[in-house]
């Protein structure tokens, strides 16, 4: 039952932006709230705009630049995708920091969720960066295909990396779509040693009713049990990130410990994060 001051006139509730969450469930107005800001959020954190990336398509490497990449030593090359990895992780990071209720959570449930989901939300935006046509994907200013990478010497995740790419793009999420589905892999109550599940459970509940109002909305229910399948192959992928992270980090532990990107090293190794850039 909402208390006095949540009730105004008909029975609306206030939205209340200290918990964007609650009332449940929310009014039409709070649902159209909610993913409007998701929305824009997704769009002040893409990295890159569609515009942008559809404009470079067809700017492919040349062999001679191919030929460079596959030149380069593995920790070489390990080194430029780490970076790269880290690049897009900074801005899911800003993007989750903007959902709506996401700094309300507990600083340590934060980290939880990015520590394991900012991997899962890379990959889901990659889809924007993927021609499917060529099956090439954006790096460095241009689009490559798997064999740009042959260098990492990890071949089974590249054709996994790419395989997923396509998966992705087949749905032809919109912008507004992609956004709702990210901020879902994202606020995900199961993750291990959360604080404060049931907050976590609330905002994800609330994120639900979004993510189905938008489909409802764009005439594609069906979409919605095609996301949530495709969570498992997310976290699959992601287990095969660390675990290539970690044979790498065997053969080549210099590299890891002093090179890698730090934010990237905290997200995917097992030491406590301090990510104090949060
Ligand atoms: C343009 C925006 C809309 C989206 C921008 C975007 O999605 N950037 C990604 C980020 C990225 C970078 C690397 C990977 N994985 C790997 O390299 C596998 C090996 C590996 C594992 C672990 C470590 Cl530490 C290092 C290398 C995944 C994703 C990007 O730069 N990509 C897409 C994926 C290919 C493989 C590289 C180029």
């Amino acid at each position: 039952q909402p208390s006095p001051d949540q009730t105004i006139g008909m029975g609306i509730r206030s939205y209340d932006p200290e918990d964007p969450y609650c009332p449940y469930p929310p009014s039409l107005l709070h649902i159209e709230e909610l993913c409007d800001s998701i929305v824009r959020s997704h769009r002040d954190t893409s990295q890159f705009r569609l515009e942008e990336l559809q404009a470079l398509r067809w700017k492919l490497f040349s062999r001679e630049e191919i030929h460079a990449y596959q030149s380069k030593s593995v920790d070489e090359m390990w080194q430029h995708c780490a970076v790269r990895l880290t690049e897009a992780v900074q801005y899911v990071v800003e993007f989750a920091k903007r959902i709506p209720g996401f700094r309300g959570l507990g600083q340590n449930d934060q980290i939880t969720l990015l520590k394991t989901g900012s991997m899962e939300v890379v990959l889901v935006r990659m889809t924007r960066c993927f021609n499917t046509e060529n099956s090439t994907v954006f790096f460095d200013g241009k689009f490559g295909s798997t064999e740009l990478f042959k260098s990492l010497g990890c071949g089974d995740l590249m054709v996994a990396v790419f395989d997923f790419a396509h998966s992705m793009c087949a749905l032809r999420l919109t912008e507004q779509q992609m956004a709702l589905f990210s901020s879902l892999v994202l606020i995900n109550p199961d993750r291990p040693c959360l604080e404060d599940r049931g907050r976590v459970h609330r905002m994800r509940r609330g994120l639900e009713v979004c993510l189905s109002h938008m489909l409802h909305r764009d005439n594609q229910e069906s979409l919605q049990h095609k996301l949530y399948q495709k969570v498992s192959v997310l976290q699959s992928l992601c287990s095969l990130h660390v675990e290539k992270l970690h044979w790498f980090s065997q053969r080549y532990p210099l590299t890891v410990h002093s090179v890698f990107p730090p934010l990237y090293k905290e997200l995917f190794t097992s030491d406590l994060p301090s990510m104090d850039s949060l």
